[in-house]
């Protein structure tokens, strides 16, 4: 039986005599069922005492396979032969984090750090690794290799490579794979699947091996290795998916290494023994040995987080008995020591960074990492909860009929399914997600991309094929990692400049406009134009600010006040200047939207009048960011990866204006690149290490956003919840302009939020906005409720909140649509808008408008809004919980908003209360 549970205490490590011989052990009590049940004894034999040294109180600990004995009328429990004892199974170490750790754990703890550089031998690595998939997918080695190196270039371009070379070198680490598998070791009936994505909730790990030969593991490894055994952490790594495969019920008994650079030519070398395939047998003491050091890592990791002591609890490299002086991090290695003044095995050098700065690294590291323990609890519902229950929480699209496989470019694979039609969840064209048979975790689960979702099919294109029965939302540690990247290179390699206006320790700098140069608003000479902008006072001193900012400057924009109209401005004057400006934004959207704008205002033709050399060939803008990822568009403007790599790298590194999400920001491409300026736009949505991995690499910075509207999305209650952008404005207003005219609401519509919100400063931009109505949509009002006309009206339909909907509710929403469109108004005009999913599904089943979340909504607006609160009784929920929400709600109609909901339970609560009184007045 499994036992597990919270640990209450460790016992001391002891020796007994039995029919054995001399053992080791050591007794550890737990609460099984995860701490509800009463505690008890478990008994630790041999090695798995290794293990009992890391353990500590609040730790949580899975034996399995354990057998119970009575002693003294207790019953406790004790490991056996076929036992596994697992610390903190909930924590999901990566296999790669587990082969870096096994060499030495400050190499783990390092490479979480500094992420995965751009360096050649990476980018090799990833070609090689792809064309192996190919040739296993069964592709000519030619074809495969010309074709994957060419969607390299940009990043062969970037470190000076040319093509011819990497083919040949790549030509030369795949022919040892292909002569391998040409050479008969293998029969017909060898069956191979190339990169299986795992997950095992029992071992705490996760991973991606490189291929599957008859269920067992082969990893690829582009080097060179002489001698007879594949290297010890290799071992290690494919040890780790043989243990994923076992929990499956798999037995693999070998393990295959492929070293690429062993080349059968050279095998009469006195070097060794130079063929590719390494096996090793992957015995039970090996596979303990694994899970004792995955229990080391996961404990450190827990030490972390909970350790009492005043900074977080970090490998220092004496854990193992690695050598420094061969190791290649060595100096990364010391020079972190240094900065952080960590105790380190490889010695410090450097000064260390200031208290102050020492401190927000390790507050914001361990607020990082209590995100990424969320994000494993997301992993965990997979297998915790049932199909159905993660249908209902909007994470799976569960009951898909397949439709059709089908081979496309590349060997990848379509998957059409049909789904049920009034299936919802938080899955997106674009996003990854998980596709499988139906049971994604011990069943076969593929990643891929979604590439359709129709109310009523999904398609997928995955590597390999899948029945599409099932698809759910994979959690990504991807922001996660890129964050901790993000926090590093900002606090250790950031400016002193930069960081004493980010510690605050010296108010943000402007330049005098008067040194502006000859010919901008506001600098000396006959040319001059009065102004950036010349209708709107506040837009025009937000560019002014940008401009002339030496540090950074932020701008606050209320709904419909036109921040992206200023930030297109903002680009052109910076670029007119000759800065190189990178655009960025929390979503793609908001990319997408300022470069519309920025094309818009004629950016492209005035580039090319006025920079004629240096607009680069995609007319001055590049977009970087996946083909599903970039609206249509955008397309023509977007950096393909593919091409010969010196003109790829040139278009990345001379095009004026560069615009990606922070997310892209954060890839290894994109930190080889550097900027005059970045201008982030929807700042308040993002974490303090998000808006770093954008600004790290601009001299300067504009952050464009408000913080009266959503604030960052993230799961852990700590520090990320805090944007920088309202951090600095709180810090330095003398370095904000507030946008103060809005185009978007009529003045009824417009009076809550400012009042309550923008401290009654908000004003409509012209009278026109300010006097918009429903008439102006060629509807009478007469023929219409007089609650659904006037600018804001109340409608309370007596339902009763039911979980996350509320039918009639719903009903009456769905008719409140009806008869505006009855009336005159063009469908394409209405939104609606509701706290839930579940409600936006149950009022999307009634009506053809956009029915969507609040979160969806933010940017967003439609002539008429209607918005349904849900709460009958009490006022709980998301949109409830923070009254930012709300703001975003009640901002987003431009002519008539009417509001939804139960009056008593808006009553009870003093700011719905006045919600109530302006929406009926
Ligand atoms: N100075 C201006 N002169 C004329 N029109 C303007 C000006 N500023 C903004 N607008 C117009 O007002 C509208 C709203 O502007 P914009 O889309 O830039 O707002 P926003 O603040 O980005 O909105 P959101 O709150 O949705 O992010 C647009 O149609 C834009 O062209």
């Amino acid at each position: 039986m499994n036992v597990r549970g919270p640990i209450v205490s460790v016992g001391e490590a002891r020796t007994v005599s039995t029919s054995y011989g001399e053992r080791d052990l050591r007794e550890v009590r737990v609460r099984p069922d995860r701490g509800a049940g009463e505690p008890v004894d478990v008994t630790l034999w041999g090695k798995w005492t290794e293990t009992a040294e890391h353990a500590e109180t609040g730790m949580e600990l899975l034996v399995t396979e354990a057998e119970a004995d009575e002693y003294r009328g207790e019953t406790g429990y004790a490991t056996t032969d076929e036992s596994w004892v697992v610390l903190q199974p909930d924590f999901l170490v990566d296999v790669t984090g587990i082969r870096s750790w096994v060499q030495c754990p400050r190499m783990y703890y390092l490479n979480k750090l500094s992420g995965i550089p751009l360096n050649y031998p990476v980018v090799k690595g990833t070609v090689v690794h792809e064309v192996f998939g190919d040739l296993l997918r069964g592709m000519e080695l030619e074809e495969s290799v010309e074709d994957r190196v060419a969607d390299a270039g940009l990043e062969l371009g970037l470190l000076g490579y040319e093509t011819e070379e990497v083919e040949d070198e790549v030509r030369r680490n795949a022919a040892a794979v292909e002569g391998w598998l040409a050479q008969g070791t293998l029969s017909d009936d060898d069956t191979w699947r190339s990169e299986f994505t795992l997950i095992s909730p029992t071992f705490g790990l996760k991973g991606r091996a490189d291929a599957l030969r008859r269920g067992t593991p082969v990893e690829l490894k582009t080097g060179k290795n002489t001698k007879r055994e594949p290297r010890f952490h290799d071992k290690v790594q494919a040890a780790c998916y043989a243990l994923m495969l076992d929990e499956r019920g798999v037995d693999p008994d070998i393990g295959t290494l492929l070293y690429t650079k062993n080349t059968a030519l050279d095998r009469n070398e006195e070097s060794g023994d130079l063929a590719p395939a390494k096996e090793f047998t992957v015995g039970r003491g090996f596979l303990e040995f694994v899970v004792r050091e995955r229990n080391a890592l996961a404990a450190m990791e827990w030490r972390a987080l909970n350790d009492p002591g005043e900074r977080p609890t970090v490998p220092t490299g004496y854990e193992a008995d690695a050598t420094c002086s061969y190791c290649f991090e060595q100096d990364a290695c010391m020079v972190v020591s240094g900065r952080l003044d960590q105790e380190s095995k490889a010695g410090q050098i450097g000064t260390a960074v200031p208290d102050a700065e020492r401190d927000y690294f390790d507050r914001f590291y361990v607020a990082l990492e209590e995100e990424r323990r969320e994000t494993h609890a997301e992993y965990r519902k997979l297998w915790e909860q049932t199909p159905e229950e993660r249908a209902a929480d909007d994470r799976a699209l569960i009951d898909l009929e397949p439709v059709a496989q089908t081979e496309i470019a590349d060997r990848r694979w379509e998957l059409r399914a049909r789904k049920p039609d009034d299936a919802v969840s938080k899955l997106r064209e674009g996003d990854v997600a998980l596709a499988s048979d139906g049971d994604p975790v011990s069943g076969h689960g593929e990643l891929g991309r979604i590439t359709e979702l129709g109310s009523d099919v999904v398609v997928v294109e995955t590597d390999e094929p899948v029945e599409l029965r099932r698809l759910d939302v994979y959690p990504s540690e991807i922001s996660v990692d890129r964050s901790l990247t993000a926090l590093h290179d900002a606090v250790l390699k950031g400016s002193e400049s930069r960081k004493d206006v980010l510690f605050g320790r010296r108010e943000p700098e402007f330049r005098e406009p008067a040194d502006r140069p000859a010919g901008s608003p506001g600098s000396d000479g006959p040319d001059a134009p009065d102004a950036y902008i010349d209708n709107n006072e506040a837009q025009n001193e937000a560019v002014e600010l940008a401009v002339d900012a030496e540090d950074c400057a932020l701008i606050h924009g209320p709904p419909g006040t036109g921040k992206t109209y200023t930030i297109a401005r903002t680009i052109r004057a910076l670029v007119a200047e000759g800065n190189r400006v990178l655009l960025s934004a929390f979503t793609n959207r908001a990319v997408d939207n300022a470069l519309e704008a920025l094309r818009d205002q004629g950016f492209e033709e005035w580039v090319a009048s006025a920079r004629p050399d240096g607009a680069g060939e995609t007319g001055g803008i590049l977009r970087v960011g996946t083909e599903t990822g970039v609206r249509e568009d955008m397309q023509d403007v977007r950096l393909v990866q593919r091409g010969d790599p010196n003109a790829k790298a040139a278009e990345l590194r001379d095009a004026p204006v560069v615009a990606a999400t922070t997310a892209t920001c954060g890839s290894r491409v994109m930190r080889e690149c550097d900027f005059d300026v970045a201008l982030v736009d929807e700042a308040s949505q993002l974490t303090e290490p998000g808006t770093h991995a954008a600004v790290n690499l601009a001299d300067r910075f504009v952050l464009v956003g408000d913080h009266e509207q959503l604030p960052p999305v993230v799961r852990a209650e700590n520090d990320l919840r805090t944007s920088l952008f309202q951090r600095l404005i709180e810090t330095y207003p003398d370095a904000s302009v507030m946008l103060d005219r809005q185009y978007r609401m009529s003045q009824r519509i417009q009076a809550f939020a400012s009042a309550e919100f923008y401290d009654g400063a908000l004003r409509p931009a012209t009278p026109e906005v300010a006097g918009q109505t429903l008439a102006d949509l060629g509807v009478d009002p007469d023929g219409l409720a007089p609650e659904l006309t006037g600018g804001v009206g109340f409608v309370d339909p007596d339902g009763e909140r039911d979980g996350n909907r509320n039918v009639r509710e719903a009903e009456r929403v769905a008719a409140i649509v009806e008869a505006y469109v009855a009336a005159g108004v063009d469908p394409d005009d209405v939104g609606v808008i509701a706290p839930f999913r579940a409600q936006v599904a149950e009022i999307g089943r009634r009506t053809d408008v956009t029915v969507d979340t609040v979160d969806r909504f933010q940017g967003s607006s439609k002539a008429v809004i209607v918005v349904s609160l849900v709460a009958t009784g009490d006022l709980d929920g998301p949109i409830f919980e923070d009254h930012r929400r709300v703001n975003v709600a009640l901002t987003r109609a431009k002519k008539q908003l009417t509001i939804v909901g139960d009056a008593d339970a808006l009553g009870s609560d003093p700011f719905y209360a006045r919600m109530l009184d302006w929406a009926r007045r």
